[in-house]
């Protein structure tokens, strides 16, 4: 197998959405129902992908909303953004839009390796953001999306899968064609 490669990767996105449970879910294969606002937590784990070690940092950031200001070593030391809202929240679909704008901003960069995710799909009654908005503001970023419940562990391992590749894709490692397939 070649050398394990690095990889640090924020979740960012408005308060509530579920960082800090997809996190977790992610990491220690649990879901905790409380709520506790995150301030900033990294977490680590090793993840094996298409014959490739990754030591992976997951950094929860604290919820942010489309004042935030966003701290500038999220652009110098990460690799990929995993940007969360809820299918049940209007505001934290148009938030997540803002923190990709300013990302670009602060970066300089055309294209960043994201993944878009709506998370809390086991909510479907209270759904307000629909499957296709979530696809198309994903096309237009030229970014991969998902739609997750951390609670019933539906798609989490995938979205991690997700922004691996999509640094690969990146970094020049792989056609730029082929999407994040999950295998
Ligand atoms: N039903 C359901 N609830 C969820 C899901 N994910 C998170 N929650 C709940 O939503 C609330 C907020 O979850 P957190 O993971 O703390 O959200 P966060 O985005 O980290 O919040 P901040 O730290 O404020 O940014 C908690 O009560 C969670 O239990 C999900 O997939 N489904």
């Amino acid at each position: 197998m070649p050398p394990p490669k690095q990889r640090k990767i924020a979740l960012m996105g408005f308060r509530s959405v579920g960082k800090s449970s997809l996190t977790i879910q992610f990491v220690d294969g649990q879901f905790v129902d409380s709520y506790d606002p995150t301030i900033e937590n990294t977490f680590s784990k090793d993840v094996k992908s298409k014959g490739q070690l990754y030591e992976c940092k997951v950094v929860d950031t604290a919820g942010q909303d489309e004042y935030s200001i966003i701290p500038q070593s999220y652009v110098m030391d990460i690799h990929g953004y995993i940007l969360v809202y809820a299918i049940t929240s209007n505001k934290s679909f148009e938030v997540v839009k803002v923190i990709h704008d300013k990302l670009l901003d602060m970066t300089g960069k055309v294209n960043l390796p994201v993944v878009l995710v709506g998370n809390k799909t086991d909510l479907h009654l209270e759904r307000r953001v629909s499957t296709d908005d979530g696809k198309k503001l994903a096309d237009s970023w030229k970014a991969m999306f998902l739609e997750t419940s951390a609670k019933e562990n539906e798609s989490v391992t995938d979205m991690f899968e997700c922004i691996l590749q999509e640094i690969e894709k990146s970094e020049g490692n792989v056609p730029e064609k082929s999407g994040c397939v999950i295998s």
